[in-house]
């Protein structure tokens, strides 16, 4: 079975479950979007027996873990305790293969929503309707209308009508996994509106168009100021982290391994050929920023440095009350569980 110490009440990074049925492309998502696999590669992935996989990211802001969902679970196996696991978790996706036939899949979003529901009702309930990529334009649009209306349908027979659905069309050929995944990992961030603050001011004070907080691992990006979103622009950025990382790895490490490819001194400029500069600078161990702007206000990159600098202590400070908080609901928790013996908070996603 899985167990998960109670150090869950002091996660401090979002935790999230991936659940769905066989080949529905589980793995796939987590080895692309985490380990920078190339999507064609996914193709040679085995299918695993195992019941559950624990898949830790200790090197992401995003706390993420696999539960592989083959029919034969049960919900009633003892050694499975998915109600301690439905407790410490802030987001379930779950992924429906678009290419296959869904029905079954449907009947098991249905089962795992409603059990995790009568758990957990903080759960963000999220479901990637998958490799869309072999579907036509008409084709996605009505296949995301059919499984929500039969999704709904299927809570509202239950009387579950409360529990709310979040759908994307994904896949790992292109960047919807990992706006998807962005998404997801938003809504599980309290701070959200007070980072999207201090990126507003940051990019107003400083002439820069677009700018996104990412964690470079994934290239999930938590926070982003509030011009809209250009898929092109979110592009550009994420291959600007695996430059940087690429180069880094290759030539930016001490001898016999020693240091990492991201830390404290990771900056890069990047300018392209029609007059915008790519602008990338550390901010914590597993966040950085990407800024996308014009040449002309790149020339006070003066400016822009001091603006960083400012930003960057706010992000700190952001991160150290949390911290604080956790720390004080430790102690407390420590105290509580002394007293009872069942733990009983649901802890929302925290940074
Ligand atoms: N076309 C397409 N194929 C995909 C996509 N994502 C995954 N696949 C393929 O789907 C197959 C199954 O993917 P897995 O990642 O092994 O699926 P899983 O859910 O982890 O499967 P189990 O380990 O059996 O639970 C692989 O051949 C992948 O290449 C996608 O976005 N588009």
């Amino acid at each position: 079975g899985m167990h998960f110490s109670d150090d869950y009440c002091t996660e401090v990074k979002p935790r999230i479950l991936l659940m769905g049925l066989r080949r529905s492309g589980k793995s796939s998502i987590q080895k692309v979007v985490f380990h920078k696999m190339s999507p064609n590669e996914t193709l040679f992935l085995e299918s695993t027996n195992k019941i559950c996989r624990d898949d830790i990211s200790n090197s992401s802001f995003v706390n993420f873990q696999i539960w592989d969902f083959p029919g034969q679970i049960d919900f009633f196996d003892p050694t499975f305790d998915y109600e301690m696991i439905f407790r410490g978790t802030g987001a379930l996706i779950f992924v429906v293969d678009s290419q296959d036939d869904y029905m079954e899949a449907l009947a098991r979003l249905h089962l795992t929503v409603s059990r995790a529901y009568k758990v957990n009702q903080d759960i963000n309930f999220e479901v990637f309707i998958h490799k869309v990529d072999g579907l036509s334009d008409d084709h996605k649009i009505e296949t995301q209308r059919d499984i929500h209306q039969r999704a709904n349908d299927d809570l509202a027979d239950a009387s579950l009508e409360k529990i709310h659905l979040s759908f994307y069309l994904t896949s790992i050929y292109d960047h919807s996994i990992f706006e998807a995944f962005s998404k997801v990992v938003q809504k599980l961030i309290p701070q959200l509106p007070t980072l999207e603050n201090l990126l507003n001011i940051f990019i107003s004070n400083s002439g820069i168009e677009k700018a996104f907080l990412f964690d470079v691992v994934s290239k999930i990006y938590i926070a982003t100021d509030s011009m809209p979103v250009d898929m092109q622009t979110y592009e550009l950025c994420c291959d600007m982290i695996d430059v940087v990382i690429d180069i880094s790895c290759i030539y930016g490490l001490r001898e016999f391994g020693g240091g990492s490819a991201y830390d404290k001194e990771s900056v890069a400029i990047i300018k392209l050929n029609n007059t915008t500069v790519l602008y990338l600078k550390e901010v914590t161990k597993f966040l950085g920023l990407v800024c996308f702007l014009r040449e002309e206000s790149f020339e006070r990159k003066g400016l822009i440095d001091y603006n960083f600098h400012c930003f960057r202590k706010a992000i700190h400070e952001v991160f150290e009350v949390r911290t604080n908080v956790l720390r004080c609901r430790k102690q407390h928790s420590r105290m509580q569980r002394s007293k009872l013996s069942t733990p009983n908070s649901t802890p929302r996603l925290l940074l």
